[in-house]
């Protein structure tokens, strides 16, 4: 979506939503007019009961909307409301109710909720969805390097670019002019040794382009000092690599913010029984790609957890039938939703209820009206730094790879779906040839940036559905999902010819390395054979790979 205009679908959607909650709140007045016709002392237990769940609903939802004088005056009474409930007694909180909420439907009127189409309200959420609208940069996909010594300049856009990455060899001053045009692109690289960035004024012209300061910035420096890290840190620098470089941890920090940029969106439940607060919600997340699914019926909760997989769940505290503490319980009592955010969104002002409803294994409390762009970014931070964790738990530190275990239990799963839709699925076991020569050498340290280099090629050449994992020391698993064996081959065969052209260092020694693979594809093999038979499969047509003279694919056929 432009930076610069909201598209007119998205203006109506929002002027229909903000129509319904109009009809909402004349409702809501029709039934808080007839829970104070015949108010008394024997039913209003329950009656105010019901005025405060409506004044409590109003409150937290108003000011969203546009109605913020609305929202500010369901807040005071409802407020008053549960203090007065400790100090009087029954009749003198019927009096202050009676004259409470007659003026507050009184106001409702003079608002003139009826009246349809006042834009100015919708004016401001279209407002909001556009400042938090990402622009689209011209340079989306390219990593540029700002590296003023040549040789090195060329050195590593020759060794980057095995990796996949679209790498553009620019000074700082042709940066910034490009930034100028077209912003700026998802990963930039600087030499902080080269001229002119020992000056503080010349990191400080990075933060002044029009655009802002650069995106994923990955600075390198032989200096690794507090002073210079701060300084890169000022900058807001995501990462920081001491030179001499290694390539392959150059990669993997490319990797994460390249993947950041282009990887999945948030996917966020919605609980609230607010209806039209939800429906602008899912709609603000959704234009900035976030996937939203809003749950309709409590009651169904595991189920659509387990089939929208959330990776963040946001959570009303107070709803008729069930409180937010009762449901973030019920979520947690299953393990596979042990690690899942839960951010409880509600109008509940009060630090001590607050403080209360996060000791109940919840992760974070905002308050309701909330700006889109802080409900933005709390639901991007939270799902970062669980995705990160995620990472951690499942992944071989080395390669960043799936672990052993994981792999497996991922070829058991896509063999099953792969044999209920009938699709085919090819493995490919594949293994770096003479390896023990590698370390004899160069020694351990080198072996393992040869290991981390491959896994960060397999990582690029594969499709993001296909699932990569490091099987052993040297030997590396790839599963294909709908994939024949004769396009797994092609692609393997592909990888193992951009390995064989990397260039390693080592004592001043240049050196190159070759693999050898395996491919198999399930629809050549028998039904019964189960996930660990398959890889078993894959394994012998590598061992024919050795036998053959290595760097070469082999399949079962
Ligand atoms: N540097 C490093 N070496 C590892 C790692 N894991 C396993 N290795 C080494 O990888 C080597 C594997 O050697 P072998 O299985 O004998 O095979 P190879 O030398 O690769 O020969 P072929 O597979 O027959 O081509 C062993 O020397 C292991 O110590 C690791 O994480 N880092």
């Amino acid at each position: 979506m432009s930076k610069h205009n909201v598209p007119e679908e998205l203006q109506a959607e929002i002027q229909a939503i903000r129509d319904q909650y109009k009809e909402r709140l004349v409702s809501d007045k029709s039934k808080l007019t007839s829970l104070l016709d015949g108010l008394s002392l024997t039913n209003a237990n329950q009656r105010v009961d019901e005025i405060h769940l409506i004044l409590h609903s109003i409150s937290g939802s108003a000011g969203t909307f546009g109605f913020d004088k609305i929202s500010e005056e369901a807040r005071r009474i409802d407020e008053k409301l549960k203090e007065s409930a400790s100090q009087f007694g029954q009749d003198t909180i019927i009096k202050l109710i009676s004259n409470d909420v007659t003026r507050f439907c009184q106001l409702l009127d003079r608002t003139s909720v009826h009246n349809a189409s006042s834009s100015s309200e919708s004016a401001s959420t279209a407002k909001t969805l556009q400042k938090t609208n990402p622009s689209r940069s011209a340079h989306e996909g390219e990593v540029w390097l700002i590296e003023e010594n040549e040789q090195l300049a060329a050195q590593f856009s020759k060794q980057l670019v095995n990796f996949n990455f679209k790498i553009n060899t620019v000074t700082l001053k042709e940066a910034l002019k490009l930034v100028d045009k077209g912003g700026w692109p998802d990963a930039t690289i600087i030499d902080m040794d080269g001229h002119p960035f020992n000056a503080t004024a010349d990191f400080k012209t990075l933060f002044t382009t029009t655009e802002g300061a650069p995106k994923g910035l990955i600075m390198l420096s032989e200096n690794d000092a507090f002073d210079q890290r701060i300084k890169a840190a000022k900058i807001r620098a995501t990462s920081f690599l001491k030179k001499p470089i290694n390539l392959s941890e150059l990669v993997s920090h490319l990797e994460a913010v390249v993947n950041e940029e282009k990887s999945a969106q948030p996917r966020v439940m919605l609980i609230d029984d607010d209806k039209e607060l939800c429906s602008l919600m899912k709609l603000e997340l959704e234009s900035q790609g976030m996937q939203v699914s809003i749950l309709h019926d409590v009651r169904n909760i595991v189920s659509e957890l387990n089939e929208f997989r959330p990776e963040l769940l946001l959570l009303d505290m107070e709803m008729p039938e069930y409180s937010g503490i009762d449901i973030a319980l019920l979520v947690r009592q299953n393990v596979q939703f042990e690690s899942l955010p839960i951010v409880y969104l509600s109008a509940e002002r009060n630090l001590d209820k607050q403080t209360e409803a996060l000791l109940f294994d919840a992760d974070d409390f905002l308050v309701k009206p909330i700006s889109n762009e802080r409900l933005i970014s709390s639901i991007r931070s939270r799902v970062h730094r669980a995705r990160n964790l995620e990472q951690l738990i499942s992944r071989d530190g080395l390669t960043g790879l799936l672990k052993h275990a994981t792999i497996k239990e991922h070829a058991d799963r896509e063999l099953m779906r792969a044999r209920r839709e009938k699709t085919a699925l090819s493995i490919i076991m594949l293994d770096i040839d003479h390896f023990k020569r590698v370390n004899d050498t160069y020694g351990h340290s080198t072996g393992d940036t040869v290991i981390a280099s491959l896994a960060a090629l397999l990582r690029h050449r594969f499709r993001q559905t296909d699932i990569v994992g490091r099987y052993g020391g040297e030997e590396f698993l790839v599963i294909l999902p709908n994939t024949q064996e004769q396009e797994a081959f092609k692609i393997v065969d592909r990888i193992r010819i951009a390995f064989s052209e990397m260039e390693f260092s080592a004592d001043n020694q240049k050196f190159s390395c070759t693999l050898s693979a395996g491919c198999i594809c399930s629809s050549h093999l028998p039904d019964q054979m189960d996930a660990s038979e398959l890889i078993e499969t894959a394994d012998k047509a590598l061992y024919e790979s050795k036998r053959n003279g290595r760097n070469q694919v082999s399949t079962q056929q």
